[in-house]
């Protein structure tokens, strides 16, 4: 596999097709990725369809955003894990389990900040419905 070995701005570019690149592996051999991104979709649509204000949309941006960055950075983790020691240590297991704590820190933000985004708009489209 080739190195980034291009000099000046063509680097700087590269680097960002390398990014894609790591975007696409882990989007294509990642479940958790694909449920994440479909849940993102979902609560985007969702969103948009209850008009929530605009600061909100930010909020939900920045918890979508959390929960996928996590997830790469978790994915990554297991991949130099798995490289440095297929075996059963301690130390991979404790590396592994603590990426997977950051994953769970950034989806229980991401479940408060729905609930603080759509609990009034919900609300107000039950009351709009029964009345
Ligand atoms: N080399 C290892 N040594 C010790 N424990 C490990 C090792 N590899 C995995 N484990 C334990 O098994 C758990 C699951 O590891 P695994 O590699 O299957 O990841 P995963 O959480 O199932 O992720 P994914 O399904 O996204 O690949 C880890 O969280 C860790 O507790």
């Amino acid at each position: 596999m080739p190195k980034n070995t291009a000099v000046g701005p063509k680097r700087f570019w590269k680097s960002f097709w390398y990014a894609a690149q790591g975007l696409r592996q882990a989007f294509r051999t990642e479940m958790n990725m694909k449920v994440h991104t479909c849940l993102a979709v979902l609560v985007l649509l969702f969103a948009g369809l209850l008009r929530v204000p605009p600061g909100d949309w930010m909020l939900l941006l920045l918890a979508i955003t959390l929960v996928l960055a996590a997830e790469l950075i978790n994915t990554a983790i297991e991949s130099v894990v798995d490289l440095v020691s297929p075996e059963v240590h301690p130390l991979a297991k404790a590396a592994k389990d603590t990426a997977a704590g950051a994953v769970f820190l950034a989806a229980a933000f991401a479940v408060i900040a729905g609930i603080y985004v759509f609990y009034h708009p919900v609300i107000d489209w039950i009351t709009a419905l029964m009345s």
